[in-house]
């Protein structure tokens, strides 16, 4: 199994440091299933958490050094506060809803697998973006899921604020949730922005993790058959 940094447990994303007023006001997430036991953040979609969200942005921007209030700035708490609502919009967002009923008996039980999935996400250490792809397999016990959902299951969970290992895991764990399939397989490669803009600034570097369950798992050689399809080249490209 490649996997660069180990998953070790499935840490909390709780503790969200949101004060129990703006709790109360904010909509709580209907996917309150974060498959690792533990509830997740309640994401603000209300108006009255967007002008909180907005308000700090200002103190961020005075934090600066900058004026709010000159006329280049004045929009940019509301774009920052709607640009975060759309990139954590993944809490807001349920499995059941998301696949909308597209699982399909088609007695096939040979893997699938969508890959080159691009995906960004937001680290929840620093906020700031990491992206690459997600390649997603699972071998199905007669059922199958449209295939677009699988993307989609990504993009629910990349919609969050994240530790990749942790994602990885999310997806797999979802599919398995969704169709109870011998096995799930998912590859993810990423770059961070805060190992390449900031910190140890390492702009080429990139890490792998993976999660295996079930046939995947237990069996060396589906894993390498697995491991070989995201390798090769497609003869169209
Ligand atoms: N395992 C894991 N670590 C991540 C991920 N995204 C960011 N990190 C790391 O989170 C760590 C936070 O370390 P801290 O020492 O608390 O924070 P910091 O002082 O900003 O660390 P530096 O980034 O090393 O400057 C860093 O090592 C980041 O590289 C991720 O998806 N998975
Ligand atoms: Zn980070």
């Amino acid at each position: 199994m490649t996997q660069v940094f180990s998953n070790g447990s499935n840490s909390s994303i709780n503790s969200n440091g949101l004060k129990s007023s703006l709790r109360e006001q904010v909509s709580s997430r209907p996917d309150r299933n974060t498959h690792d036991g533990k509830e997740a953040v309640i994401n603000a979609t209300s108006e009255a958490a967007k002008e909180k969200m907005m308000d700090a942005v200002k103190v961020m921007l005075e934090s600066v050094g900058e004026d709010p209030d000159r006329e280049g700035l004045l929009k940019t708490p509301k774009r920052v506060a709607e640009a975060m609502q759309f990139l954590t919009q993944g809490y807001n967002q349920s499995l059941e809803k998301l696949v909308n009923g597209a699982i399909f008996d088609e007695g096939h039980n040979e893997m699938v697998l969508v890959r080159d999935i691009d995906f960004f996400s937001l680290c929840e250490h620093h906020m700031l973006p990491f992206m690459g792809r997600a390649h997603v397999a699972y071998i199905p016990s007669q059922k199958v899921v449209g295939l677009s959902k699988l993307a989609r299951i990504v993009e629910m969970y990349a919609r969050r604020l994240q530790v990749q290992e942790r994602l990885t895991r999310q997806i797999a764990e979802a599919i398995q949730e969704v169709l109870e399939p011998q096995g799930v397989a998912v590859v993810m490669e990423a770059t961070h922005m805060c190992m390449s803009m900031r910190g140890v600034q390492k702009p080429g570097s990139w890490t792998v993790t993976s999660a295996m369950l079930g046939v995947f798992q237990d069996e060396q050689k589906t894993r390498e058959e697995f491991l070989n399809l995201i390798r090769h080249q497609p003869s169209f490209m």
